[in-house]
């Protein structure tokens, strides 16, 4: 990607907190009209991360680009009112002494729209992110969850070429978490802006973004296309900060062509999707890559039903293995239960970890 086709660029990037260094080495590029999730676990440095893209961190090393202008690097800090990014933080600072409409409506006012095409726009904004009854409020009237609609609202009323949400759902339940995401995308595709968009919810991530970069204490452990990194994870941090996540322990998994290998457990074997010529003694399975009737047996230690689907927890010679299975419960706990894989990935084995009784095997 060349610095005038990224919407954002980041290079080599280190920053600290209070003397402490929180994030190394970070490189992202979001292309215009990219949205990049950001996931990582809490205290990763997120914010941290859209702090020094906003500008208010400097880093201590390392460069920004935004549409191709440098905007930190050596001997230069732009102040975040020259960068013409769009924030919506986790503190939402909303004025308190405005309505709800007039807080919305100001970002396009300022920006030269008519007082009544501002009011149409911001009530449009208001009915599709389901607060259009709030108009009239003052934020000290709204609860958290409205606040934080708000605060999207008086965002997506910008037309920067760049987003950065941090965690914007945070306070939400799932109804208004789809709302809010389909609003983001819609804005996305309606103005191509770019964004950034925070959170630790690998399920909200994989959905919603084109790419997904994984921090994992400060540092950028994997970043690709959401399929990529879930089925593909670098490593077991990566693999269990994107999703739900069991280790095998098998004798060897024998790769055929790059794309499907043997597994055996105990006295029986399968052939599974594998997606590498690499051999492993602890392969990672995903609840879905997993399921009942087949040559592997186990003994369910819990079984949930969750309304569409039922996850299992299985005992097995190779370990816990956690499958999720469509539709009502089929099995009840302590029952014998026969299952097949159709996908594994190998993982690279702890250092120094030869025996493989000490390989660990877990959800
Ligand atoms: N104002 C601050 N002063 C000093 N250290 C800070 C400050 N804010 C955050 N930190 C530290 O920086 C590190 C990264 O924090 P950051 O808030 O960026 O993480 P995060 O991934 O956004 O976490 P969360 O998901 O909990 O919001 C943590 O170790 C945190 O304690």
């Amino acid at each position: 990607m060349t610095a005038s086709s990224a919407a954002l660029e980041c290079r080599d990037l280190a920053v600290g907190r209070d003397a402490r260094p929180v994030l190394a080495d970070v490189a992202l590029a979001v292309p215009r009209g990219g949205l990049l999730a950001l996931l990582g676990a809490s205290g990763s440095g997120k914010t941290t991360l859209l702090d020094t893209i906003a500008g208010f961190i400097a880093p201590l090393r390392g460069e920004i680009r935004l549409a191709g202008t440098q905007v930190s690097g050596p001997g230069r800090h732009e102040p975040p009112e020259r960068r013409g990014v769009g924030v919506v933080f986790q503190h939402y600072a909303l004025w308190p002494h405005m309505p709800v409409a007039d807080i919305v409506a100001y970002p396009m006012r300022r920006a030269g729209t008519g007082k009544t095409a501002a009011r149409t726009q911001a009530a449009a904004l208001l009915e599709r992110l389901g607060i259009a009854a709030l108009a009239g409020r003052r934020p000290a009237e709204l609860s958290g969850g409205e606040q934080q609609r708000v605060a999207l609202a008086r965002a997506l009323a910008r037309q920067p070429a760049l987003f950065l949400f941090d965690e914007p759902t945070a306070h939400l339940d799932a109804h208004l978490r789809a709302l809010v995401l389909d609003e983001v995308a819609r804005r996305r595709v309606e103005s191509g802006a770019a964004a950034v968009y925070a959170t630790h919810d690998a399920a909200e991530a994989l959905a919603i973004a084109d790419t997904v970069a994984v921090l994992d204490r400060g540092r950028i452990a994997q970043s690709g296309p959401p399929h990529e990194v879930y089925e593909r994870p670098a490593g077991l941090s990566v693999a269990r900060l994107t999703g739900p996540a069991c280790v095998l322990r098998v004798p060897t998994t024998s790769p055929n062509d790059g794309a499907t290998a043997q597994i055996t457990i105990g006295s029986a074997s399968a052939t599974v999707q594998y997606a590498s010529d690499r051999p492993s003694r602890r392969v990672l399975v995903r609840p879905d890559w997993a399921v009942l009737g087949g040559p592997f047996s186990g003994v369910a230690a819990r079984v949930r039903f969750r309304g569409p689907h039922t996850d299992y927890s299985l005992d097995t010679d190779a370990g816990r293995l956690d499958l999720r299975v469509p539709g009502p419960p089929r099995h009840s706990a302590g029952e014998r239960v026969d299952w097949a894989l159709s996908r594994a990935w190998p993982l690279p084995e702890p250092s120094g970890a030869n025996d493989p009784a000490r390989i660990p095997s877990n959800c």
